[in-house]
Formats: structure tokens, sequence, C-alpha cells
């Protein structure tokens, strides 16, 4: 289900002529069994290659909805599912075309979602619709629509099914079980007893950066690959996915593809949130703030490092169990960061902070404190974060966090009442600590250029 170049083919790419665009011309795309909402980059760049590496990837194809406007949809759905991936690493680019997406659908065509949904064949949904979507009840959330989904194949008798969260949520799978059940309840009392009878809901923790496409990288495949790919995907060439829970109705080979599945995600989704989100968060407001844009240019900044290691130090006391090779971990992490070739810009990563830093460094914190330590390496995160948005209202930069008005309030406070209700937003059990309230305050400004 996939199919490797990794030089140009040459010819039409060297004449002039106009190029081909990429199609499966006239072969079959494998049987939808697996329907997704959030059609976005990193869902392409992990699950879709994924499954397409599983042994049995012929028999299962995904479905994949755009979650608030058609445009991917449109796009990948006219090179009829097919797209181009981009392994960068540090020495060069590898094209791969991933074939498991077999069908790229507009998020807002509930007809064809709840059509799937209601087939017995349909095994599995899998979801990368961001954090902040855990939290918005709406009908027309991925969420709200994956409910009424639900509610059809309750309807059709199509059987149990399994939801797998691949979002960077602290405990994703309860996570997503709890949101569901809430718009379930809002809907009918007993389509929420259904879905706790019949709907298995699969923690995961997933890991393969994959910043967004820029319109260079369509040019090197246009020019690599010799067709034209209007939506390609860069990743780094690792990939990992760790998974925990059941799938009633089965699932691909996943672990043939290098997937592990484990008993206890926990530790695992710690070691990842923390090491690698955390120090991504820390890098993406303090590198900022230095007048850094992307993530190898802040981890070259010895400032940002030296915060992220200690961080890094705090976090590591709590991640015990031995399987989780700390040391190799923290290794390969400073050599991915450092990957030069891979432009991941701060600015994404410092979208909805009061969501990430929640799971990503008040934890850790937490942690420290009932340890008897002060956890100031995690203190001075937030302090970061909360530099960069008391910088961006001032300088009328836009930023986007869910509880933006609430910040732009927050941020009209001066001094150490701007931290306490700024505090109050990530970690509201902390607000009545004063000790942290004023360690955080005491680290304000310490990372900003000096
Ligand atoms: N990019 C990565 O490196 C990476 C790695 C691991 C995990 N993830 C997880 O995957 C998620 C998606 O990342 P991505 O790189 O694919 O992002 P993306 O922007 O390419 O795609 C996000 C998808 O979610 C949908 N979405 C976002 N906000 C929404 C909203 N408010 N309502 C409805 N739909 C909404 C978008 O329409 C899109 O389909 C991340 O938030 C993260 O939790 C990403
Ligand atoms: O994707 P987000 O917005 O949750 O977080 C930004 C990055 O930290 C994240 O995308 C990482 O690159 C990724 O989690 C690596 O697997």
């Amino acid at each position: 289900m996939s199919e490797k170049t990794s030089a140009a083919p040459q010819g039409a790419a060297q004449t002039g002529e106009p190029l081909p665009l990429l199609g499966r011309k006239g072969v079959p795309a494998p049987p939808v069994r697996i329907v997704h909402l959030g059609l976005g980059a990193f869902h392409r760049s992990h699950q879709a290659w994924f499954t397409a590496h599983a042994s049995d990837a012929a028999e299962w194809g995904i479905a994949s909805f755009t979650g608030r406007r058609p445009d991917a949809a449109v796009t990948l759905a006219a090179q009829d599912g097919l797209y181009t991936l981009v392994e960068r690493g540090g020495d060069g680019d590898r094209f791969e075309v991933v074939g498991s997406i077999a069908e790229a659908v507009d998020g807002g065509d509930v007809a064809r979602l709840n059509g799937l949904l209601s087939s017995p064949s349909t095994a599995i949904v899998t979801l990368t619709v961001t954090e902040a979507v855990y939290e918005k009840d709406d009908a027309d959330s991925p969420l709200g629509r994956l409910v009424r989904g639900l509610a059809a194949r309750r309807d059709a008798g199509a059987g149990p099914i399994a939801v797998v969260s691949c979002d960077n949520v602290a405990g994703n799978g309860e996570v997503a079980e709890a949101a569901v059940c809430r718009i379930a309840e809002g809907i009918d009392v007993g389509l929420a007893g259904w879905v706790r009878e019949h709907v298995s809901f699969v923690g995961t923790s997933v890991d393969r950066i994959t910043p967004r496409t820029t319109p260079e990288d369509v040019a090197e495949v246009a020019a690599q690959c010799g067709y034209r790919d209007e939506s390609p995907v860069v990743a780094e060439p690792f990939a990992n996915w760790i998974l925990s829970g059941e799938f009633p109705a089965g699932r691909p080979r996943w672990e043939d593809a290098g997937a592990q599945f484990v008993d206890d995600i926990e530790p695992f989704e710690n070691r990842k949130l923390w090491l690698l989100n955390g120090a991504h968060s820390l890098l993406a407001y303090a590198g900022q703030l230095r007048g850094h844009a992307t993530v190898a240019e802040a981890l070259a900044d010895p400032e940002c490092r030296q915060a992220m290691e200690a961080f890094w130090d705090e976090a590591e006391r709590h991640l015990t169990l031995p399987e989780l090779s700390v040391p190799a971990y923290r290794q390969a992490l400073l050599d991915r960061f450092a990957n030069p070739r891979i432009a991941h810009h701060l600015a994404q990563i410092a979208a909805d902070g009061t969501t990430k830093l929640r799971m990503r460094a008040v934890p850790v914190l937490i942690a420290e404190h009932a340890d008897g330590r002060s956890g100031v390496a995690a203190a001075r995160m937030i302090a970061a974060w909360m530099d960069f948005v008391a910088a961006s209202a001032s300088s009328g930069a836009d930023f986007q966090d869910p509880l933006k008005e609430q910040i732009l309030a927050a941020v009209g406070l001066e001094g150490r009442d701007r931290t306490a209700a700024l505090l109050g937003l990530v970690a509201p059990e902390l607000v009545d600590d004063s000790p942290v309230v004023d360690r955080i305050d005491a680290l304000r400004g310490s990372l900003t250029r000096s």
C-alpha cells in the first residue's frame, strides 16, 4: 500500500511538459474499515503511514474527514487519496507514496460519516483533532459529529467499535471517552449507555515530528518525483506509536510497522508528553521571546537548552520505569530536535498554551512539590508562556488559545496579580498556593532576550 522512490524519475520534470497529477490510475484503493476525523499533516505521516506499512494493508482503507474546512479533502480526493510522504533526515529526503487513505471527505459531510459508521465493516475511528477540541461540546465539533455517527451505528445494529485518540492529550483514551459520553448524554441518556457498552476507547502515545507543508515542499516533490502532488507531507524519519486497549471489531497489524501494544500506557505517555512536548513548549515560548523561529534554532541557544535540560532533569525523576530508557530517549530527542532540515516553527507549537501546559508542565511541577522540591524548571516554562502571551498582547501579535479572551483580560492586570490570574488559566489548583505564585512571578522575564 505504499511505494518508495528515493531518486527522481527522469522525464517530464526536465522537459518542461506538464507533470501528471498523482493518482491511482485504476488500481483500487483498499476497502474502508477505518474512519479518521482530522485530516491534517500528522494523521498522514503517522496513522495512515502505519496502516500502509501493516502486513495486511490491502484489507484496511481509511476514510479521512477534515475538521473545519473541506480544502484538504478536495485536494487529496483529486489525487484519489494518494500523497507523498517526504521523510526528511539530516542527510537528505526519501519519497514514498502512501496509499492507505481510500477516501478524503469534507468533515461537513455527516451523511457519509453516518453511513460509514453504520456499517459493521467499519472497525475503528481514529482522531487527530487537536487538544482543545476535547473541551468543545457543540454538535458541529468533530466529537459532536462522531457522537451522532455512533447513534447511527447503534440504530443500525452495526456492533462494537474502537475509538483511538491520537492527539497529544494526557490520558487521551479516557479524555475521549469522557467527552463522547458527555456529548451523548446531552442527546439521549440511552446513547451514553450504549457507548459505554459498545465503544472501546484506546489510549495512545503518538510520535512523529510533522511540521506544516510549505510551497517549497510541493515544488521539491514535483522536481524530484516527476509527478504533481498538491498535498505532500514532510516528517522526520523517526515514528513511534504505543497503544493500549481493545479493538472489538479488529485492527490492522500495526505491530508489523513498529507499533507497540502495552497494558499500561501512562508511563510512556508521560515520557513523551513531558520530555518531547514539554521541551517543545518551553522552546516555543522562550525561543520566540529570544528571537528564534524554529526548534533547531532555539535548541542552539544555550539559555534555551539549559532551561530545557533542567526541565528534563525534573521530569526524569518521575519517569522511573526501566523500560522507558530515559537517558537514551533524551539523547535521541536532542538529535531529532537538532535536525537542521526540519523547519518546525515555534509559532505552530505555541498555539493553545493553556491546554498544552496543563499536560506538559503542571504535572511535573506538582510531582516535584509532592517530593518536597520547588519544580523551578517547570515553573520557568509557565513563566515563559506568561511572558510570551503578555508580549503578544502588548505588540498586538496574534496568538491562538481557547482561553484567549481570559488571557487578554489577565494580561491587563499588573505584577503578581497578572501572574496569579494567568496561572489560574493553566493550573487553577495552584492559584491559592502563594509560594508557587511568588516563584513563577519571580521567574517572569528570566528567559527573555537580555
Ligand atoms: N504535527 C505533529 O508533529 C504531531 C505529532 C504528534 C501528535 N500530533 C497531534 O495531532 C494533532 C493534529 O496535528 P496536525 O499537525 O495534523 O495539525 P493540522 O493542523 O494539520 O490538522 C489538524 C486537524 O484538526 C482539525 N481541527 C483543528 N482544530 C479544530 C477545531 N477547532 N474544530 C474542528 N476541527 C479542528 C483541522 O481541521 C485538521 O483537520 C495535534 O494537535 C496533536 O495533538 C501532532
Ligand atoms: O502538535 P501539538 O500542537 O500538540 O504540539 C506541537 C508539537 O510539540 C508536537 O506536534 C510534536 O512535534 C509531536 O508531538 C511530535 O510527535
